[in-house]
């Protein structure tokens, strides 16, 4: 043992121990206070955006490639579906580098096929950028520059850069080299036709002389220049023909932009200065600089102006299903053949979803989710993380962060026999016993309790340390253990009610939660487990709808007589439950020895609160 350990701590060491004591606390205390007050989103990014991915690695030398004054960024959802655990890395990404170095980031719908965008999908991820405490600087939509870029196409006609094409999609293929792209690639009739041609035929497509398929606005690349080739320059469509009204422009275009027509140049009208996307789009940068060059709109990266593409990995979380077309299916259920599968989630904000309104419903909170983002890191290589991991980073959050409650989900009746009138007392427990959050609860000891089902055997074991007939038992707080001395079982053979007596000079083995009969609070609790069986549902049948047979049918559990200590109520009392879900004051604890949960803001209502799990207090190593 070292010496000063032996001698005791010297006054000058416990002074500054103390101090040293405090000081955390006070941080400690701050950092908890942040976590559990509402958030006021400031206009440009939240209070604990990632720091560390931006001033190290992979996005600092992004920063430097390009290091301009006056950084702009951009987010550019298509508005086609539901945001999903994924684009929290992108929002994160691309809010979090413009807050990082001085800049702002847009906010872009990318709305260039109004086939498959929604209002519903605009709001939600609106919603979602706020709720993960971003503000974008503006809210833009490429549909805004529609006519812009109408001009812009018709420009490149005009030099010689775009032609108009009648090639069906068959036709297309075998010019870029057959089915595997690897037998000679070679240019249709239409590429070398007089560009006064082009231009009225454009025109006329603009005017509706053309149906869908029939004609198509491509942009003269370089289909066989290269031996091997870049497929992202073998004269990808320009314009093509929607025959659908937009939610923006309604019905005034017949025509619309294709995605790489319109991001590098919507990009160019926003002044982006980093255009920063995942890395399935590396190869598209050949075709996003080769357009702005032939527009006279590239800049050298070495300038101020001018958009520069970087890429970076995908975030994708192994065990659960992320694409749009199957959540769908989860949420409306599919007819195959003459088989219909059900609904196998209530909707998109299903908690067992990873969509964003799902994780957030479910009570992850918006700065555990950009916590987790900035643990993997930003790099090039993709993230393919467990759920698992995932989960263990929130439980880290939520450790330091929520409240502690007693809640029982499956509730038994316990009578404490020789419990007197003093026995009834109110104790001060606080929210968190390692004094990590402020704050503590009334707590009644009344002369009956719940406990759970769990914690009561009828058969006594050596190896078994909680209520059992004559073997005592701990309850938290509460002064004196309990010692069962019978109890009862109702028609279906389950015990029923269970008669105690103080074992007041025993130190028991363990503690176990409980509620006071009387001020108990009726809750329903749900827990969740993973959706599907396997643990790799994407190679599950998604075709011919395989996936229902491997359903999780304990996925959802749900605990409608559950009973919670009275506190729940302060709780809830200090925030509101906002039925739209869009902020993130929600009230989250931990249920001691149970798991951690929150209250869901769709489905409690004045008279029932319903709980969501969160994640449970530990990994279950089994799964
Ligand atoms: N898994 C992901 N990880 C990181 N960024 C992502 C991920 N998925 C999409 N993004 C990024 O989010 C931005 C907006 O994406 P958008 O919704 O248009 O993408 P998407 O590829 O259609 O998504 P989905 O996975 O739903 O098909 C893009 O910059 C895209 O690169
Ligand atoms: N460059 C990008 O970030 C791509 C955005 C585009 N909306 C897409 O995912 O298709």
């Amino acid at each position: 043992m070292a010496d000063a350990e032996e001698k005791g701590p010297s006054k000058r060491a416990l002074e500054k121990a103390k101090k040293k004591a405090e000081k955390l606390a006070k941080k400690a205390e701050h950092k908890s206070e942040l976590a559990i007050r509402p958030k006021e989103p400031t206009k440009q990014a939240g209070p604990s955006a990632p720091v560390n991915m931006f001033s190290e690695g992979w996005l600092k030398g992004v920063y430097e490639e390009k290091p301009v004054k006056a950084v702009r960024t951009r987010f550019p959802p298509e508005p086609n579906g539901f945001l999903h655990i994924g684009h929290c890395k992108a929002i994160a990404v691309n809010f979090g580098f413009a807050k990082h170095y001085g800049g702002v980031c847009f906010l872009r719908y990318d709305d260039t096929n109004p086939e498959k965008e929604e209002e519903i999908y605009f709001t939600s991820i609106l919603d979602i950028v706020r709720w993960l405490g971003f503000e974008p600087f503006q809210v833009t939509h490429s549909s805004d520059s529609f006519d812009r870029l109408y001009e812009l196409a018709e420009e490149m006609i005009r030099r010689d850069k775009a032609y108009m094409c009648y090639c069906n999609k068959e036709e297309i293929n075998r010019q870029r080299g057959g089915p595997d792209n690897r037998g000679p690639r070679y240019a249709c009739e239409h590429r070398t036709r007089p560009t006064e041609e082009s231009l009225t035929e454009f025109r006329a497509m603009r005017d509706g002389k053309y149906k869908p398929g029939e004609a198509f606005l491509r942009m003269k690349q370089s289909l066989t220049d290269l031996k091997e080739g870049n497929p992202q320059m073998w004269d990808l469509p320009a314009y093509r023909i929607i025959e659908r009204d937009h939610h923006k422009t309604g019905g005034k275009w017949r025509i619309y932009p294709t995605y790489d027509f319109t991001h590098c140049l919507c990009d160019a009208f926003e002044d982006i200065s980093h255009s920063l996307c995942t890395t399935e789009f590396r190869q598209s940068r050949v075709s996003y600089d080769w357009l702005l060059e032939q527009l006279d709109m590239k800049v050298p990266v070495s300038e101020e102006k001018g958009p520069m593409q970087r890429e970076y990995g995908r975030l994708n979380v192994n065990g659960t299903i992320l694409s749009k077309r199957r959540i769908q299916m989860l949420v409306q259920g599919t007819t195959v053949g003459d088989k219909t599968i059900p609904p196998a989630v209530r909707d998109w904000d299903d908690p067992r979803l990873y969509t964003l309104v799902g994780l957030r419903r479910r009570g992850i909170p918006a700065q555990a989710m950009l916590q987790f983002v900035e643990e993997l890191g930003v790099t090039v290589g993709e993230s393919a993380i467990q759920i698992a991991r995932f989960e263990a980073s929130i439980r880290k959050h939520l450790e330091r962060t929520v409240p502690r409650q007693m809640l029982v989900l499956e509730p038994i009746k316990v009578i404490i026999e020789d419990a007197t009138d003093e026995d009834e007392i109110e104790i001060t427990v606080p929210y968190d016993p390692k004094g990590a959050i402020p704050g503590e609860r009334k707590v009644k000891v009344g002369k009956e309790v719940y406990i759970d089902r769990n914690d009561f055997r009828e058969e006594d074991s050596a190896d078994y340390f909680r209520l059992a007939p004559d073997k005592a038992v701990g309850l938290y707080n509460v002064p004196f253990a309990i010692r069962a001395v019978s109890y009862s079982k109702s028609d279906d053979g389950k015990a029923f009610e269970i008669k105690a007596v103080k074992a007041l000079n025993e130190k028991p083995k363990a503690f176990i939660q409980w509620v006071d009969v009387a001020t108990a609070v009726p809750v329903t609790a749900r827990q969740y487990n993973s959706l599907f069986k396997s643990a790799s549902p994407n190679e599950l049948d998604w075709k011919n709808g395989g996936w229902a047979d491997d359903l999780n049918p304990s996925s959802e559990v749900i605990f409608e007589g559950a009973v919670i200590e009275r506190g729940v109520k302060d709780l809830l009392k200090s925030r509101s439950l906002h039925p739209s879900g869009s902020s993130d004051d929600l009230v989250r604890f931990q249920a001691l020895r149970t798991a951690y949960f929150c209250a869901d803001v769709k489905d409690s209502t004045e008279d029932k609160i319903v709980l969501n799990q969160i994640v449970t207090l530990r990994e279950d190593k089994s799964k």
